[in-house]
């Protein structure tokens, strides 16, 4: 049994202009101790799917279909108050504004204290040692002075690792991160990526990582979904969806991906936004943008293929594509290359996209 088990999440938002569908059908898994990344465009649904996790989605929102189960249960089953010793406890999360997370009236020591007390039933000095080696743990230093301080009077790279430190009090299995560096500049970006990797290995818990860089990714984990209109159009292990993507939005992706002093020419960025999820394009939510469609593409919706069988993907089935290409079913077919850059050389992906035309 995985840790996290979604199964066709539908999640709902009734709006003025009508309901919003900003999760539709998603399946996904994560097992124990994996790092797995959520990737797309500003309004794919990754944020909704990670309040659905916690069981956060507030009015006009509600989740309409699906079940979330974690080590077997649903959680959409459990009591409130089950499900508040879930969160902190056994499922843990990281938002990207450190600010929220962090109560400017007490110090971060105390709320981290506080939090342990609360979970795991220590006495006051053992809270506070524990929170102090979280601190010093989490890269912070002379964390025993650090304890008394206030929130502002750490740097925003401060006070995420101290979010951090807070989250990983408790020992939670799954820690879902949402955008846990896009407030941060380039340098701590890089040391907060690290540190979450580092301490998701030494402490056994499982990492969600939600973002819209498929860059962050390559750093921390080792499984991708990548999401578009609220659906999964492309699951696959890291490497394979950098050497070898199968799905148009995905390559449009990795266009937008910065490396420093990378001189290469760009493939182009996707042209266009996001549908209205209100009323979403018929067949292939992606085709009004994606370069390769053709007429059937606006007929058919794509499912979820295995691209090297073209049979319906399964929960086992490593990598996997939602575009008709992979049933067959595109004439011209897909024509793209991937030119990856190393740091010592830069040379092209041999994989190109199969069922291309020349
Ligand atoms: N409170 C809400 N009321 C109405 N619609 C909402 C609400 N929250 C989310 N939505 C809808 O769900 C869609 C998906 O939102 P979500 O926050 O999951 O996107 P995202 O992929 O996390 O993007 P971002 O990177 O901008 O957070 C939004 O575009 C919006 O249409």
């Amino acid at each position: 049994m995985a840790l996290l088990e979604v199964e066709d999440l539908t999640v709902e938002f009734y709006t003025e202009e009508g309901v919003v569908t900003a999760v539709e059908d998603l399946s996904y898994r994560i097992e124990r101790g994996e790092k797995f990344g959520v990737v797309g465009e500003s309004g794919a649904g990754k944020s909704v799917t990670a309040l659905s996790l916690m069981r956060l989605i507030e009015s006009p929102g509600r989740i309409a279909s699906g079940e979330i189960r974690f080590k077997g249960e649903d959680i959409l089953e459990l009591s409130e108050r089950e499900v508040r010793d879930l969160r902190g406890n056994e499922v843990a999360m990281v938002f990207q504004d450190a600010q929220t997370a962090l109560n400017p009236v007490y110090t971060v020591g105390e709320q981290i204290a506080e939090a342990i007390r609360h979970h795991l039933d220590y006495d006051d000095r053992e809270a506070r040692e524990r929170t102090v080696q979280l601190l010093d743990e989490v890269g912070i230093p002379e964390a025993e002075t650090r304890y008394s301080d206030y929130p502002h009077e750490f740097s925003g790279g401060m006070q995420q690792r101290a979010v951090i430190a807070m989250a990983l009090s408790c020992e939670p299995d799954l820690l879902v991160c949402d955008e846990p560096t896009t407030a941060l500049d380039v340098t701590i970006e890089a040391q907060i990526l690290d540190l979450i990797e580092e301490l998701a290995d030494e402490f056994d818990v499982a990492v969600q990582l939600i973002t819209h860089d498929l860059g962050v990714i390559a750093k921390v984990c080792n499984r991708v979904m990548v999401m578009y209109a609220g659906k999964p159009v492309e699951k696959a292990p890291v490497e394979e969806l950098y050497y070898d993507p199968k799905h148009p939005y995905t390559v449009g992706l990795m266009s937008s991906i910065p490396r420093v002093g990378d001189e290469r020419d760009r493939l182009r960025t996707i042209p266009g936004t996001m549908p209205d999820l209100v009323e979403l394009p018929p067949g292939c939510s992606f085709h009004p943008r994606c370069p390769y469609a053709e007429e059937v593409c606006t007929l058919e919706e794509p499912p979820l293929l295995d691209p090297e069988t073209g049979a319906a993907a399964i929960e086992t089935t490593a990598h996997s594509a939602a575009c008709l290409e992979w049933a067959g079913k595109l004439e011209a077919g897909l024509d793209y290359e991937v030119e990856i850059r190393d740091d010592e050389d830069t040379h092209r992906n041999p994989a190109r996209a199969e069922g291309s035309d020349d």
